[in-house]
């Protein structure tokens, strides 16, 4: 691989709830859903895809934190709390691309673009959904006014939907990534696994049964994945899932009363799997703690954010 010309690195995908990051992922890694299926997910930040093209490769992370739900602005100790959070979480992230809506920009968006900017990233302006705007002229005053004065890297107008203006975003944000080779080789990427799948599953009813309390490090990973020939299912996968917490108290909370949590989270994850799989599964789910994660975040819990 010639490596002078080949351009990888990270990228935070970042914007509010609904905007259409997921669309504008699954466009950019195209219809396989490229993953990295052997790793445990030990970093902050959550693999949202891997996109891989002629001369460069681009891995879309998640970074939690970042979008500020509300956007109110804090107040200035609080925010700085918040931007050192923001900094750990972007660590390792070479640019970002903050997704909005064609049309709408408020606070909340701004506080975004303000917390990347500060953390030094260069930022990518993703405009989606214009496919909505009938009257195109409306776009210019609009893409003027979010602009004028933020120093965005780039500015792209997209309909991640109908896979519109993908290439020249493409193009710019594999500008902004060090020239290296691809930092995850092709034996390392699967489609999506059941291994993978398994792991999301889980995560999925943590996030639905814990919601708010959910502790914000919180980490999936798939310890054993096995399978057998099952005499009435045709196969038997044997899933071992390890949640990780960073405290006791958060493993207290994750467990429930008397073990209840942890069994319902299992009991659903399970036949989520078994409906998926199309199998029978027998999943067992461990909480543990893995300590020292990051002061920020300790910080923040006494502020109370960040749980
Ligand atoms: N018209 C139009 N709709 C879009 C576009 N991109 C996404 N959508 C739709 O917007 C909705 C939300 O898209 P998602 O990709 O799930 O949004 P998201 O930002 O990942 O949402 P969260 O996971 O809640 O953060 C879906 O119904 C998409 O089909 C677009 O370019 N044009």
């Amino acid at each position: 691989m010639d490596t002078q010309t080949h351009r990888a690195g990270h990228v935070a995908v970042i914007g509010r709830p609904n905007v259409g990051k997921s669309t504008l992922v699954n466009a950019l890694v195209g219809a396989d859903l490229s993953i990295v299926s052997n790793r445990p997910q030990t970093t902050r930040h959550r693999l949202l895809g891997i996109a891989t093209v002629p001369g460069g490769q681009l891995v879309l992370v998640d970074t939690p934190g970042i979008h500020r739900e509300g956007g109110k602005r804090p107040s200035s100790a609080l925010n700085r709390v918040l931007n050192r959070a923001a900094r750990g979480a972007l660590e390792g992230v070479d640019a970002a691309a903050l997704v909005v809506e064609a049309g709408r920009w408020d606070e909340e968006d701004a506080l975004a673009f303000d917390t990347l900017r500060e953390s030094g990233l260069p930022v990518v302006l993703v405009v989606n959904q214009v496919d909505r705007i009938a009257d195109k002229a409306r776009l210019l005053p609009y893409l003027k006014q979010v602009t004028e004065g933020r120093d965005f890297a780039a500015v792209h107008p997209i309909s991640a939907l109908r896979r519109q203006g993908l290439e020249p975003l493409v193009g710019s944000l594999l500008s902004l990534l060090p020239e290296q080779a691809p930092l995850y080789g092709e034996d390392e990427i699967t489609d999506r696994s059941q291994r993978f799948l398994a792991g999301e599953l889980v995560r999925e009813q943590l996030m639905r049964q814990l919601g708010d309390e959910l502790p914000y490090a919180t980490t999936v990973e798939i310890e054993t994945f096995t399978e057998e020939p099952s005499p009435k299912a045709g196969v038997l996968y044997r899933i071992g899932a390890v949640i990780w917490v960073e405290r006791e108290g958060q493993k207290a909370i994750v467990i429930g009363k008397g073990g209840a949590r942890l069994r319902e989270i299992g009991r659903r994850a399970r036949e989520r799997m078994e409906q998926l799989f199309d199998a029978k599964v027998f999943l067992q789910t461990w909480v543990r703690v893995r300590e020292g994660w990051s002061d920020d975040e300790s910080a923040l819990r006494t502020l109370g954010y960040g749980d």
